[in-house]
């Protein structure tokens, strides 16, 4: 797969704070690429020097479209081909929906009878149909983000940049873009996607950039951060309350509650050798033995720092 987007060594100071130091990645056309970090990483920073609304101090970032040399995204044209669904919510504006939607796919250069068409299947995909002629300031917070949705999308862009696009959505419209992304993404878009949702990008996406501090901590594929990391995670219910105190030392972060246990196994311990011995005078009725989930990866990498 080849890329869409490249960022190489992007830095970028503010007066007295390093927001992004030294970043590079790559997105690969058609994938859901996930950006992660906790609040203040340096996320929106690099997506704004990504959408040439900040310039970067140094480094360079390369957009390659429908098989096209690498270049920034300087000429108009090549920003036609993004779409940018900005972290910063409102659109507060008397101008009605659909008035609004067009005026964006207007300037984005979009054919305005195919726009009008694909913003009427979107307004009635979000449940939005009755609201066309309604002005913007009329609609609640998470409608008016389902509005800068359909701008970001609504030029059909070849590549579309979400920074928080879930924060403010109540769970079943969190499920019904998870949805919407992953039919993008079938549809040949190419997703950039901002997060702190660290369940929903895991389902989501297949590879990831973890930022913290404006720096780079983990990058490329998920499957491959996880064995990395190597810690697995074990959850054991027995039959009986039996109090359990472990006495192995490859054991960590042990809890019990009644009959379940729950431990962790660091890198390079084999659970089947350790699980053969901790259950020999254990009834066990379930267990599993699980990789870490990106949620607690996170927490693991830049959990410490945060507390
Ligand atoms: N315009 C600015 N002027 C000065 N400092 C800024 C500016 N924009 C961002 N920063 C600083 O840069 C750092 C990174 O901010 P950024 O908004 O990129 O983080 P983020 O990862 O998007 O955070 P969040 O998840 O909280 O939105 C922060 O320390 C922030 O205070």
């Amino acid at each position: 797969m080849d890329s869409i987007l490249q960022l190489e060594g992007v830095t970028k100071t503010f007066t007295d704070v390093e927001a992004v130091k030294n970043v590079s990645f790559s997105v690969k056309r058609g994938e859901i690429f996930g950006f992660l970090g906790p609040n203040g990483a340096g996320k929106t920073t690099t997506i704004r020097t990504i959408m040439g609304i900040i310039a970067p101090d140094k480094g360079k970032i390369s957009f390659c479209f429908d098989g096209e040399a690498g270049h920034r995204l300087a000429v108009q044209e090549d920003k036609k081909k993004v779409g940018y669904l900005p972290e910063e919510r409102g659109i507060y504006s008397t101008t009605k929906v659909m008035e609004t939607i067009l005026y964006f796919a207007d300037l984005k250069g979009a054919d305005l009878q195919q726009a009008e068409k694909d913003a009427r299947e979107w307004l009635l995909k979000l449940d939005l149909a009755d609201y066309q002629d309604k002005k913007i300031e009329e609609l609640s917070k998470g409608m008016q983000q389902k509005i800068q949705f359909i701008i970001a999308v609504i030029h059909r862009p070849q590549l579309v940049i979400f920074d928080e696009l879930f924060s403010g959505l109540d769970p079943v419209n969190q499920e019904l873009f998870k949805e919407i992304i992953k039919e993008l993404r079938d549809q040949g878009t190419t997703v950039l996607l901002s997060s702190h949702r660290m369940n929903l990008v895991e389902e989501l996406c297949d590879r990831i950039f973890l930022i913290n501090k404006g720096q780079k901590v983990l990058y490329g594929s998920l499957d491959k951060i996880k064995d990395d990391f190597g810690v697995k995670k074990v959850w054991i219910r027995y039959r009986g309350e039996k109090k359990i105190k472990p006495s192995w030392p490859e054991i960590k972060d042990f809890t019990q509650d009644k009959n379940e246990i729950c431990f962790t196994l660091p890198k390079g311990v084999k659970p089947g050798e350790l699980l053969s011995q901790v259950l020999q005078d254990l009834e066990i009725e379930e267990i599993a033995v699980n990789k870490l989930s990106l949620h607690d990866i996170f927490i693991a990498t830049v959990g410490d720092d945060k507390r």
